[in-house]
C-alpha cells in the first residue's frame, strides 16, 4: 500500500470509530455490534503500529471512552479511569504474559468475568457514600450521585468507618431485568434499548434519579482507586476487604501464576456465561501485586497490567425445524425461527428472530433450511446465511391474516413490518388500552399501566369499548385498589366519555395518526361519522396530511372491528363529535360571503363565526367575488345585486347542509 492510500484508511476509519464511539458511549444507542466496532478498531491499531508517525495525538487508539453531556456537573478523576486493552485469541495472552514477565518477577495473575455495563467511580469519606461519577473520557466524567444513590446494593455506609476510599465498578442490567425493561419499553412504545450494556448506562444517565431508581439496576466493584487509613500489597487481598466492607464483589475469581491455567479458568468462564444472569463481554487478566502493577506502568490509554479477553462469536450450523409468527404488542408480526438446539456462547439455542419478510426473502429462509447460526457475548442468536434448502423445501411467505384475531394484515411500501391493525386483536389489547387511556388520547386520571394489565389479567376488559361498563364496585376488587380510589376512576372514566372527538381518534390507535394528525382530522371533518365517511382524495386535502395518512385512516374505518368498536363506544355515550370551537375548517376555504336579511335561527353574528372557523370570509358588499350570499327575510339590495352578477344564493338551511356534508 502506497502512503497516501494509508493515510486515507487512517482517517476513515478513525472517523468511523469517532462515529460509532459517540453513539455507544454518549448516545447509548450503538449502530453495530461490538464485534464489528472491534474489528474496525483492529484495523486502525495494525496501521497505527506498522506506521507509527501517521498516529496522532487525537486517534481514538489513544483516548478512552467519549465525551460527557452537560447534563451532568463534571467530575474529575483524580486516578483516571483507564480502558483495558483487548485481546481476541489465547496466543495474545500468552503474549501479554511474555511483556509482564519480561518487566516483573514471576507474575501472579487473578482472573475475572468482564462485565458487561457502564464503569463507575464511588467515594467514601469516613465510611459514607458521598460522589458517584461515570468514567467520561477517563480524565472527566458525570457527577451521577442521585443516581447512584438509587441502586440497592450500593452501600450507602461502610462497615466501617476508612476515612477516604474511592473504588471502581461496573453498574449492569441483569438479563432478566433487561428483559423486564425491554418488554416495558414496548408497552409505552419507547425506543428499545438494544442490549444490557446499553440500557444499563442509558437508565444510570437519566436526569431524574426516581426513573434510574425504576430500572433495577445493580453492580459489581473490582478495583480500589484510592484508600486512605488501610493499605493493600495485591489485589485480591483488595477484594476480600471490599467484601467485608459491604461491596458486592465478583462472584468468583481465579489466582494462578500460569498462564496456561489463567486460560483454562478463561475457557470456563466463557462456558458458564450463559448461566450468569449478569452480562459479560469477556474476561480480565490482571497482575495482583500493586508494586509490579506500579512497575509496569500505564500506556496512554491502558495499563500494561492488566489484559482483557473477548470470546469471539461462535458460530454452527443447524437445521430450521419451524418458523412461529407472534403478534407483538404493537400490531407487528414478527416470524421467529425454531432451530434443532445448539450451543453458541454458552447458551443453548433453539430459536433466533427472522425479523420480516425482507429477511426471510433476501436469505431464502425455508422451513427445513440448513442454516448458520451465530452468537457473540452481547447479541441475540442472529441467523448469518442459509447454507443449503433440501428438496421439497418451499419458501416462506408471512400469514395473511393476523394469528391473533384472524384479521388481514397490511404492509405498507417502504415499511419492513406486516402488522395487524385490528383495534380490537386481543394481542395488542393491553398496548391499545394504555394507549387509550393515556395522556394525549382519552387522558384517563388514575387509569395506568399496572391497573390496565390486572384488568386484562383479570379478564374484566377485552376491548377499550369495555373500559366505559366497569362499575366501582368490580374496580375495588383489584390489588391495591380502595373504595375510593375505585370511585375516583370511574369518574375519569366517565369524564373521558365528554372528551373532544380528536382525543377519541386518537385513542382508536390508528397507524401514522399522532394528536395532532387527529385534531387536523376532525377540524376538518367534526363528526365521527364523517371522520369515517372520508374518501382518500377528500382527506389529503388536509393541510399537512400525506397519502400514507390518508390510506390509513380509509383502510382502518373499512375494518368491521373498527366501526365496531366505534359503534359500541358511541353506544355507551361517549363523544363522537368535535367541540364548536375545534371546528375550524377548510370546507369554505378561499369563498367570501354576504350577509343579508334575518335568518331563520341564527344570528349574523353566529352565521359569520360558523362561516369563519371553517375558513371561509364575510364581507360587507357584493361583488363579482363574491361565492355565496347567505339571505333570510327580508333581503336588502344585496339580494338583487347577486342575482344581477349570478352570485348563488343560500338559505341557512342549505348552509348548514353544506356543513354537514
Ligand atoms: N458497538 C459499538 O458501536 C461500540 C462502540 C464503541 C465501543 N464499543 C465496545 O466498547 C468496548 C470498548 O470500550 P472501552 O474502551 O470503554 O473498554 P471496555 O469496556 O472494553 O473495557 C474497559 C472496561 O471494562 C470494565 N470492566 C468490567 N469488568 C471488569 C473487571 N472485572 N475488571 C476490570 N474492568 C472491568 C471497566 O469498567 C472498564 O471501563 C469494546 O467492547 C467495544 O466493542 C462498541
Ligand atoms: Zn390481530
Amino acid at each position: 500500500m502506497d502512503k497516501t492510500s494509508v493515510e486515507r484508511e487512517l482517517s476513515e476509519l478513525r472517523e468511523q470509530i469517532r462515529y460509532h464511539g459517540r453513539k455507544y458511549y454518549t448516545e447509548d444507542d450503538p449502530e453495530i455490534s461490538d464485534f464489528d466496532y472491534d474489528k474496525l478498531y483492529r484495523r486502525l491499531e495494525e496501521l497505527e503500529a506498522q506506521y507509527p508517525e501517521l498516529v496522532t495525538e487525537d486517534s481514538p487508539t489513544r483516548q478512552v471512552g467519549g465525551k460527557v453531556y452537560n447534563t451532568f456537573a463534571e467530575v474529575v478523576h483524580e486516578v483516571p479511569m483507564e480502558s483495558l486493552h483487548d485481546s481476541f485469541s489465547e496466543e495474545e495472552l500468552r503474549d501479554f504474559d511474555r511483556r509482564v514477565r519480561e518487566a516483573v518477577d514471576g507474575p501472579e495473575y487473578i482472573v475475572e468475568p468482564k462485565f458487561d455495563g457502564l464503569s463507575v467511580a464511588l467515594e467514601y469519606v469516613d465510611g459514607t457514600f458521598t460522589r458517584g461519577s461515570t468514567r467520561g473520557d477517563g480524565h472527566t466524567g458525570e457527577d451521577v450521585t442521585e443516581n447512584i444513590r438509587t441502586i440497592k446494593t450500593v452501600p450507602k455506609r461502610l462497615e466501617s468507618p476508612i476515612p477516604f476510599l474511592e473504588v471502581r465498578g461496573e453498574v449492569y442490567l441483569s438479563d432478566s431485568g433487561f428483559e423486564k425493561l425491554c418488554e416495558r419499553q414496548e408497552l409505552l412504545e419507547e425506543k428499545p434499548f438494544k442490549n444490557p450494556r446499553n440500557a444499563a448506562a442509558g437508565s444510570l444517565r437519566q436526569k431524574d434519579p426516581k426513573i434510574t431508581a425504576g430500572r433495577g439496576l445493580d453492580i459489581f466493584v473490582f478495583n480500589v482507586q484510592q484508600i486512605r487509613g488501610e493499605e493493600f500489597t495485591c489485589h485480591d487481598q483488595a477484594l476480600e476487604r471490599l467484601r467485608e466492607l459491604g461491596f458486592p464483589v465478583p462472584p468468583s475469581y481465579f489466582k494462578s501464576g500460569d498462564m496456561e491455567e489463567i486460560l483454562r479458568f478463561i475457557r470456563e468462564i466463557g462456558e458458564k456465561r450463559g448461566e450468569y444472569d449478569f452480562p459479560i463481554d469477556g474476561a480480565v487478566v490482571k497482575v495482583n501485586s500493586f508494586s509490579q502493577r506500579e512497575e509496569l506502568g500505564s500506556t496512554a490509554k491502558f495499563p500494561r497490567w492488566a489484559e482483557a479477553f473477548k470470546y469471539p462469536p461462535e458460530e454452527k450450523e443447524t437445521t430450521l425445524l419451524d418458523i412461529e409468527i407472534n403478534v407483538g404488542r404493537t400490531g407487528v408480526l414478527t416470524p421467529t425461527g425454531v432451530f434443532e438446539p445448539v450451543t453458541l456462547a454458552g447458551t443453548t439455542v433453539s430459536r433466533a428472530t427472522l425479523h420480516n419478510q425482507d429477511f426471510i426473502t433476501e436469505k431464502d429462509v425455508r422451513v427445513g433450511s440448513r442454516v448458520i447460526l451465530r452468537k457473540a457475548g452481547e447479541i441475540i442468536p442472529e441467523v448469518v446465511s442459509v447454507v443449503e434448502n433440501p428438496e421439497g423445501t418451499e419458501p416462506f411467505l408471512l400469514p395473511e391474516v393476523c394469528p391473533s384475531c384472524g384479521e388481514p394484515v397490511s404492509r405498507h411500501e417502504g415499511e419492513a413490518a406486516t402488522r395487524c391493525t385490528n383495534p380490537q386483536c386481543p394481542a395488542q389489547l393491553l398496548r391499545h388500552l394504555i394507549h387509550f387511556a393515556g395522556r394525549d388520547a382519552m387522558d384517563i386520571d388514575g387509569l395506568g399501566p399496572a391497573i390496565l394489565e390486572q384488568l386484562t389479567r383479570e379478564g374484566l376488559i377485552s376491548s377499550p369499548a369495555d373500559l366505559y361498563t366497569l362499575t366501582a364496585r368490580q374496580l375495588a376488587e383489584l390489588e391495591r385498589m380502595g373504595k375510593k380510589s375505585a370511585e375516583n376512576l370511574v369518574n375519569a372514566i366517565e369524564k373521558s366519555k365528554r372528551n373532544d372527538l380528536y382525543r377519541l381518534v386518537y385513542a382508536l390507535g390508528i397507524p401514522h395518526i399522532g394528536a395532532k394528525a387527529a385534531q387536523l382530522l376532525c377540524g376538518s371533518f367534526p363528526s365521527m361519522e364523517r371522520v369515517m365517511a372520508a374518501t382518500v382524495p377528500e382527506l389529503s386535502e388536509i393541510n399537512g396530511f400525506g397519502g400514507v395518512m390518508a390510506e390509513e385512516i380509509v383502510d382502518f374505518f373499512s375494518r368491521e372491528s373498527a366501526r365496531e368498536l366505534v359503534d359500541r363506544l358511541a353506544a355507551l355515550g361517549v363523544n363522537m363529535r368535535a367541540e364548536e370551537k375545534e371546528q375550524a375548517g377548510s370546507l369554505f376555504e378561499g369563498k367570501t360571503f354576504v350577509l343579508t336579511g334575518t335568518l331563520p335561527t341564527l344570528s349574523r353574528k353566529a352565521a359569520s363565526d360558523i362561516i369563519q372557523r371553517n375558513g371561509g370570509k364575510v364581507t360587507g358588499s357584493v361583488s363579482k367575488k363574491t361565492s355565496y350570499v347567505l339571505a333570510g327575510e327580508d333581503p336588502g339590495s344585496k339580494l338583487l345585486k347577486a342575482d344581477s352578477l349570478g352570485v348563488p344564493v343560500l338559505s341557512e338551511e342549505e348552509l348548514m347542509a353544506m356543513l354537514n356534508g
